[in-house]
């Protein structure tokens, strides 16, 4: 059925944007193998499976923007849209990441991502528990009826299912970078700490993958979704590279009423049996060095959030379990104080001492000088945000890789503190690589580990 609309024309022109949603039932992970290499796109889901987009065909791409202008941007759309929808039923939403940190080292391989990339889609698909949308947006000058068709009739091209052949993972050669010197690092961290220059920082190192066919980014997110069911799962698609990953760790999620946010530092292998597992989880429980380190996150956490909400609730600690690795981990709640924004509380949050350390300066200052290599966006906060009413939610962006067409560098960091030996970092890290590397591929050859 054509969209036709009722409103008056004055009313329209007198706004920018114009969006346009309607029911209609529809496999957003199916979409995503139908959108071309050269696409621009963001995907990206909850670990509770309550939220799902897929947002295409950017009408803007926000690239660089630091939370301040992501605010005013959201601030000038609210300000200047209208719902043509008889009854609202999706609001639109921004999707996309920041940067680790906007003044941190650079890393060349991010290309067009690395300092936050955000999309703006004219077609949004978005799905919760029960049903799914179409949310469309464009702006208002010219035909927006004839606009807003056309955009219609794309949507419905791209839910037409068909039964593509299975796609195979290309085989791989990895190599972990730069080992010698991040094991330097390492101790010199180490020292820093008993020197009182912090209390804890995290370091982050990187194993680099390499293909003669090509990566499908696409592919790679379907194959962690398959393997991390209980994580976030990402993938924000710019022209050259995607950023792609399956992460355990809820940053900020904010409706109307709650803010929720979670603390996930220490970490553990999975056991092969029920009972090693249990014993595993029980040993990272118990040790005094991973205690410290989920200790640093737990009290920054809860000053924030004692700021910006009442009846704040701290749930029970807890272990949080992913098919290679366990956390220590603390659900937060609170009521949202009146008058505070979503990123008002994302900017005092990110980076909680579970990415970036404690002091917070001093450890983003330790690592903008000492880091071997950027962050771009893994660790940076990664998800949607409302353009109607100021919800959304972000996740962390770690168990993550940056991909090209024939590369791909995966990240992953862990806390160093006074009690943290550098042999045993380096399996953790380890450890924190297999995620990615089981959603890279299965077929392997290990250049150096
Ligand atoms: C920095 C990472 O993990 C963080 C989240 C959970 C546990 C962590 C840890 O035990 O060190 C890290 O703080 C990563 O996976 O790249």
């Amino acid at each position: 059925m054509e969209i036709r609309l009722t409103s008056n024309q004055q009313t329209i022109k007198e706004n920018k944007y114009v969006t346009y949603s309607y029911s209609l039932k529809v496999d957003i992970m199916k979409v995503l193998t139908k959108l071309g290499r050269q696409d621009e796109y963001a995907f990206w889901r909850s670990a509770d499976k309550k939220n799902t987009f897929l947002g295409i065909s950017p009408l803007l791409c926000l690239k660089g923007q630091n939370m301040k202008e992501i605010k005013n941007f959201q601030d000038d759309f609210c300000r200047q849209y209208i719902n043509l929808t008889p009854n609202i039923i999706s609001q639109p939403v921004l999707l996309g990441g920041f940067a680790f940190d906007y003044n941190g080292k650079r890393e060349q391989f991010w290309q067009e991502l690395e300092t936050g990339y955000f999309i703006l889609p004219q077609i949004l698909f978005s799905k919760n528990k029960e049903q799914s949308y179409v949310t469309l947006i464009t702006t208002t000058d010219g035909d927006v009826e004839q606009r807003l068709n056309i955009l219609k009739n794309q949507a419905n091209d791209l839910i037409v299912v068909d039964s593509a052949a299975e796609q195979q993972a290309p085989t791989v050669t990895i190599e972990e970078l730069e080992v010698p010197k991040w094991i330097d690092l390492v101790n010199e961290s180490i020292g820093a700490i008993k020197d009182n220059k912090m209390k804890k920082v995290v370091l982050d190192r990187q194993l680099e993958v390499c293909t003669k066919a090509s990566f499908n980014p696409v592919l790679i997110l379907q194959r962690l979704a398959k393997h991390q069911p209980n994580t976030y799962q990402f993938l924000l698609k710019g022209k050259t590279r995607a950023f792609v990953g399956a992460t355990p760790e809820r940053l900020l999620r904010a409706d109307n009423e709650t803010f929720k946010t979670a603390s996930v530092a220490g970490s553990i292998s999975r056991g092969k049996t029920p009972a090693e597992d249990q014993y595993l989880g029980q040993v990272l429980l118990d040790d005094h060095k991973n205690e410290a380190e989920h200790q640093v996150v737990v009290d920054r956490i809860t000053a924030i959030m004692s700021k910006f909400t009442n009846n704040l609730k701290v749930g029970e600690r807890q272990l949080l379990k992913n098919r290679d690795i366990q956390h220590i981990y603390h659900p937060f709640s609170g009521e949202r104080k009146r008058g505070v924004s979503m990123l008002d509380v994302l900017q005092e949050l990110h980076p909680t001492p579970a990415l970036g350390g404690e002091p917070r300066e001093a450890a983003m200052t330790w690592l903008a000088k000492k880091s071997i290599r950027g962050r771009g966006l893994y660790g940076g906060p990664v998800g949607w945000l409302g353009l109607g009413d100021d919800q959304g939610e972000f996740a962390v962006g770690l168990r993550s890789g940056v991909f090209s067409a024939d590369k791909g560098l995966l990240y992953a960091g862990c806390g160093i503190v006074a009690e943290s030996q550098a042999e045993k970092e380096k399996n953790e890290t380890r450890l924190k690589f297999q995620p990615m590397l089981r959603g890279v591929s299965d077929k392997w050859i290990i250049k150096k580990l």
